[in-house]
């Protein structure tokens, strides 16, 4: 099996001679619920599919694009938008879940903006909600080996008062990750609330530590897409997911317009 950094670094090299560009400054991954309102973020330079880049194959998850997207930020920086990700749910592993991040990183990116679609806990649905923390419930981890990397303010406490003077509304929240692709019982629902957790989704999580060993700054936001299971009585569904992020477009795409402002 190739090693990851090893292949993040080729990945790197990759992105920099298909754009053209020496570095990135920054990265954004769009989960489910997002796509619609990364659309025009900022000057569009190029785009390209990720499976043409090393270690990369195409996102299996409806609402997810297949494209690296490069643009340059109202800030002037230049972002790398992954128009999809892998979910460890996809049974690849954990490597291929964080290769985006390690590939950013190794192109240059010194903040990364996680974003994803995700049950509320005590969050209502349709809403964004700031990670303020996360707890891996996946029992897994992308760092193998004496690895020892500090996750206190794994979500960076300025990228965070940054976000809030773009949508001062906004509410910060503890995101649990599943491993999926079930969706959670009303009793893992229950458990999570008692053990801190106010959001429960499938992704994220794993990205962000990764992010940490390499030394980025890291924003996570989360669209609650759905009440999480046994909170409302409805059942949950991947397309409830998909529309409540085309019904949050807006509000979306003005936190991220804002955001790239200032990034
Ligand atoms: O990539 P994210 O975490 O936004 O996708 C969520 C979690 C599952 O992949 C899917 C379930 O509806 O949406
Ligand atoms: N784990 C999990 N992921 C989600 N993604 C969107 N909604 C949910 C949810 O309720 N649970």
């Amino acid at each position: 099996m190739s090693d990851p950094y090893v292949l993040a670094e080729q990945a790197a090299d990759a992105l920099r001679t298909r754009f053209g560009v020496d570095a990135i400054d920054l990265a954004l991954v769009l989960g489910s619920g997002w796509a619609q309102a990364a659309e025009g973020l900022g000057e569009h330079l190029d785009e390209c599919p990720l499976a043409e880049l090393p270690g990369f194959s195409a996102p299996v998850v409806a609402g997810h694009g297949g494209d690296l997207r490069l643009v340059r930020t109202p800030a002037g920086s230049v972002a790398a938008v992954f128009t999809g990700r892998t979910h460890l749910y996809e049974g690849r592993g954990v490597a291929p879940v964080v290769h985006g991040v390690r590939t950013a990183a190794a192109a240059g990116a010194r903040r990364l903006v996680l974003t994803n679609g995700c049950g509320g806990i005590s969050h209502p649905a349709g809403a964004p909600v700031l990670l303020a923390d996360h707890i891996n419930l996946t029992g897994a981890t992308p760092l193998v080996g004496p690895r020892f990397v500090d996750l206190t303010d794994v979500y960076s406490p300025a990228l965070r008062d940054m976000a809030k003077t773009v949508d001062p509304t906004l509410e910060e929240g503890i995101y649990c990750q599943f491993h999926g692709p079930a969706y959670e019982t009303p009793a893992e629902v229950r458990m999570a609330r008692a053990i801190g957790g106010t959001l429960v989704g499938m992704s994220t999580a794993l990205e962000a530590i990764a992010a940490r060993e390499a030394g980025l700054e890291v924003l996570g936001i989360s669209l609650v897409t759905n009440a999480a299971a046994g909170i409302a009585a409805q059942p949950l569904s991947h397309a409830e997911v998909v529309e409540a992020g085309l019904a949050a477009q807006s509000r979306l795409s003005a936190l991220l317009g804002g955001l790239l402002e200032r990034l």
